[in-house]
């Protein structure tokens, strides 16, 4: 199979977990465009959806899925959204499409978080993929400074503004042995908007896309 079919196959398989009739929460990227198309087709549809970005936002409406605003609903069912990398605990990396603050809020307002990936994205420590962090821009220069004493390579995304009119810093070459506490100290830096660690908010479930299938992983929480 090919990795866009294992993202079709796990986009098919997260509407097990939507209730017809519910607000869900969707997040953004190559997998979840295959969530939203099976959103399209589910016999009873969902009421409307919570959107991470204005692409997904798009791709809902041209379905004729309603969107509410975030500040619209006060709990969330459940969140599907992709990873750029997800670990053995459900912790992720996300970003790569820019869209990681408005997935955080979603991910915050939800229940349940359930992560579709291809089995590309699984992996032992997370680091491997350029962890994206949204910024204020005057604070580029200092969180770069920042990244690098901690022996990472900090660069800006070319070309890239969020949803929210803010740059990207990637960061290369951490090795993310302890998320939490990652993702805790990187808050804390004055003009961080969101760091592309989701420990905090990790997922509950994650539907992994194999050439064998799609294998359900469940993770506690502590
Ligand atoms: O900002 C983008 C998101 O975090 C995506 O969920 C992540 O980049 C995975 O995207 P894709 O499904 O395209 O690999």
């Amino acid at each position: 199979m090919t990795q866009d079919e294992l993202k079709a196959l796990v986009g098919q398989a997260a509407i097990a977990y939507v209730q017809p009739g519910s607000i869900v929460g969707v997040g953004t990227g190559s997998t979840v465009n295959h969530f939203i198309d099976a959103l399209g087709r589910m016999p009873v549809r969902v009421a409307g959806a919570v959107s991470s970005s204005v692409q997904s936002t798009a791709r809902l409406k041209a379905l004729g899925i309603p969107v509410l605003e975030a500040n619209d609903v006060t709990r969330l069912g459940v969140y599907v959204d992709g990873a750029d990398e997800i670990d053995a605990h459900g912790c992720m990396i996300k970003g790569g499409g820019a869209a990681l603050t408005r997935e955080k809020i979603c991910a915050d307002l939800a229940d349940k978080f359930v992560c579709i990936a291809d089995e590309s994205k699984r992996v032992d420590v997370l680091g491997r993929f350029p962890l994206p962090v949204e910024v204020i821009a005057i604070a580029v220069a200092q969180i770069m400074r920042r990244f690098a004493a901690m022996g990472g390579q900090p660069s800006v995304r070319a070309n890239v503004l969020t949803d929210n009119g803010h740059p990207i810093i990637d960061v290369r070459g951490l090795s993310i042995t302890d998320p939490e506490a990652l993702e805790r100290e990187i808050n804390q830096w004055p003009g961080v908007v969101s760091v592309g660690i989701f420990a905090r908010h990790r997922a509950d479930v994650c539907l992994l896309g194999t050439s064998s299938g799609v294998q359900t992983l469940t993770y506690d929480r502590d």
